[in-house]
């Protein structure tokens, strides 16, 4: 059996939307985005409501695929790799590409212990108590939650606050060992000390997991991010990137108008 748990063992992996433009129906709603999300860096996706942000997110772990109407065209390479390419499994680019959404979502009724390790049946691992235990304090320890729930490990994760449920959450992302971690909008519904909670997270996981996210908070993006992209779509026109770079360029001398007055506040 593969060795469920090798913290020495760093994959950062690199990962690259191509020309990615999104329908759904015949209604499109990104135009030919091309953004590099480098290995070990935080890459922010920032822009007004509706501008695709999500979409694209969804589009980089073929999430998008599961709306009937929904369709793509484009690339997503993880470490040059297409993750749509015919002979590339959905659950490969799945486990490789873990998400955490909007709303906490652990399963309420099973164990804070359990829920971390719910996601390594779907990728068929088997692992013996004594591995179980490791995994799931290393999980929480990355996921800065370990120290709060250590002692109620048996206790279901529904009795957690939002943030802590949040941070459960990641620890479950983290359990099958993804290489990227997607996060959409991860604090929108947590109150401003469970939101700085998940940006230390952030900045701690950096190290060993190449993480997107998409936030609507300004000094968040600014806080967390290496590399930002603002996404704009203007007059009914599909959803395109205006400008992106380091999050200080992109912040403190955006080249374009529009990322200005966006990143100040003045629009959005
Ligand atoms: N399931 C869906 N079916 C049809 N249209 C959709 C669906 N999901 C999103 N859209 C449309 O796609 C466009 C982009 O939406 P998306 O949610 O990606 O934007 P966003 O920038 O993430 O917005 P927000 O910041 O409000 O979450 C919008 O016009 C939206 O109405």
């Amino acid at each position: 059996m593969t060795a469920l748990l090798e913290p020495e063992t760093v994959q950062l992996a690199s990962l690259e939307g191509r020309s990615v433009s999104a329908w759904f129906g015949d209604h499109k709603v990104l135009d030919r985005v091309d953004l590099v999300m480098p290995a070990g860096q935080v890459t922010a996706l920032i822009g007004p409501s509706g501008c695709g942000k999500s979409t694209f997110l969804r589009i980089l772990n073929r999430m998008h695929e599961l709306v009937p109407s929904a369709s793509l065209a484009g690339e997503v390479l993880l470490d040059g790799e297409d993750i749509y390419a015919p002979q590339r499994r959905l659950t490969e680019a799945r486990r490789d590409i873990g998400m955490v959404f909007q709303k906490p979502n652990p399963f309420p009724a099973m164990s804070i212990y359990d829920n971390v390790l719910a996601g390594l049946k779907l990728t068929g691992r088997k692992a013996g108590r004594d591995e179980k235990d490791v995994l799931v304090e290393s999980c929480l320890s990355k996921a800065g939650l370990w120290n709060e729930v250590r002692t109620r490990l048996r206790q279901p994760g529904g009795g957690l606050s939002g943030g802590q449920q949040q941070r459960l959450c990641i620890a479950r992302s983290l359990a099958v060992q993804p290489k990227v971690l997607l996060m959409d909008e991860p604090c929108s519904a947590l109150d401003p000390t469970s939101t700085r909670r998940i940006e230390e997270t952030i900045h701690e996981l950096k190290r060993e997991v190449t993480i997107v996210i998409v936030t609507h908070n300004m000094q968040q993006a600014a806080r967390v991010s290496d590399v930002c992209a603002f996404f704009l779509a203007e007059q009914g026109q599909p959803g395109h990137i205006v400008e992106q770079g380091s999050t200080q360029q992109v912040f403190e001398a955006p080249e374009d108008p529009r990322t200005f007055d966006y990143v100040n506040g003045r629009f959005g």
